[in-house]
């Protein structure tokens, strides 16, 4: 058996186009959505993480503003630019790239973020409406999961899911999202205090590795026919000193799983959809549509 590949680079141009329509109905309106960034540092992952999120906009119609701080940028100085996009009503919602750089308070960052921009759902407001089930942003990667599933008809109603990793961008809020009514799956959370990581994963009817940990889930890891996706992305350096970019899930899980979403072409690009999904439903939003 081969898993059938959840193509998430496939779905996201759907997505894309769909969205391209709303916009444009948004534009009939005099209604410009705009997506801002703030990056700070010279991370080459996050540069280019935040480079797609702008060659997406343009894609859909989406208006850009980005702000780039250098690595020395003080605490003061990304606040500043926090208020500064808070206060511009050219920007429908924006995002702090994450991870920012060690020194800087990421947690006092996202607080200071207007929940009514919070492009990534991630503002506490945010999180804490979404355990109570109240409309708000969901986190990007985590609906992307969702999303692809959804259109794939992978059913996740009494679904047994296993996510492991327990980041605030995809394996905390996954637990939440995956557990609304309107999801009705079982969650278990793992992370690197679970005791026995296997015993969880082969009972699972999706799993959903999102550890940082290359190649972590095995196939001997997977109940055959689950679905699997891979979240993980880790740049490793062979001996003849090219690098490239592996997930946490190992090659030959494909031959157990029966829906694979590989790292890369999977929940990545969902990631970059559900952003722009996310600006456009704060623009609905905010124009009272
Ligand atoms: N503020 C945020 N920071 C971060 C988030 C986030 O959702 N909000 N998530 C990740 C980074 N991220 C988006 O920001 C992201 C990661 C990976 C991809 C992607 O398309 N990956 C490719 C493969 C990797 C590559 O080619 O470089 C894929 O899976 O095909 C998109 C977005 C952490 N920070």
């Amino acid at each position: 058996m081969t898993a059938t590949i959840l193509d998430g680079k496939a779905t996201a141009t759907a997505i894309k186009d769909e969205l391209r329509l709303r916009v444009k109905a948004l534009s009939d309106r005099g209604i410009v959505p705009g997506l801002g960034t703030i990056l700070v540092g010279d991370d080459p992952g996050s540069h280019a993480y935040v480079a797609g999120k702008h060659r997406d906009c343009a894609e859909v119609g989406i208006a850009s503003i980005r702000r780039d701080l250098p690595a020395t940028a003080t605490q003061a100085d990304v606040e500043d630019a926090v208020a500064a996009l808070n206060a511009d009503p050219a920007c429908t919602g924006y995002i702090v790239q994450l991870p920012l750089p060690a020194g800087l308070d990421e947690r006092r960052i996202l607080e200071l973020i207007d929940p009514a921009k919070d492009a990534d759902g991630l503002h506490p407001t945010n999180l804490g409406r979404l355990v109570l089930n109240i409309p708000a942003p969901l986190p990007c990667t985590p609906h992307g999961i969702v999303e692809l599933l959804r259109r794939f008809d992978i059913p996740i109603a009494g679904a047994e899911v296993t996510a492991i990793g327990r980041g605030p961008t995809a394996g905390r809020p996954l637990g939440l999202i995956f557990t609304r009514k309107s999801e009705n799956a079982t969650v278990t959370l793992c992370h690197t205090g679970t005791r026995d990581l296997a015993a969880h994963t082969r009972n699972a009817d999706i799993v959903i590795v999102a550890a940082g940990s290359a190649g972590l889930l095995t196939r001997d890891m997977v109940k055959p026919g689950a679905a699997v996706l891979d979240v993980g992305v880790t740049r490793v350096t062979a001996e003849d000193g090219r690098s490239r970019l592996v997930g946490d899930v190992a090659p030959e899980v494909a031959e157990v799983a029966g829906y694979l979403a590989p790292m890369p072409g999977g929940v990545g690009p969902m990631t970059r959809a559900m952003l722009l999904s996310n600006v456009v439903e704060l623009a609905e939003r905010q124009a009272g549509s």
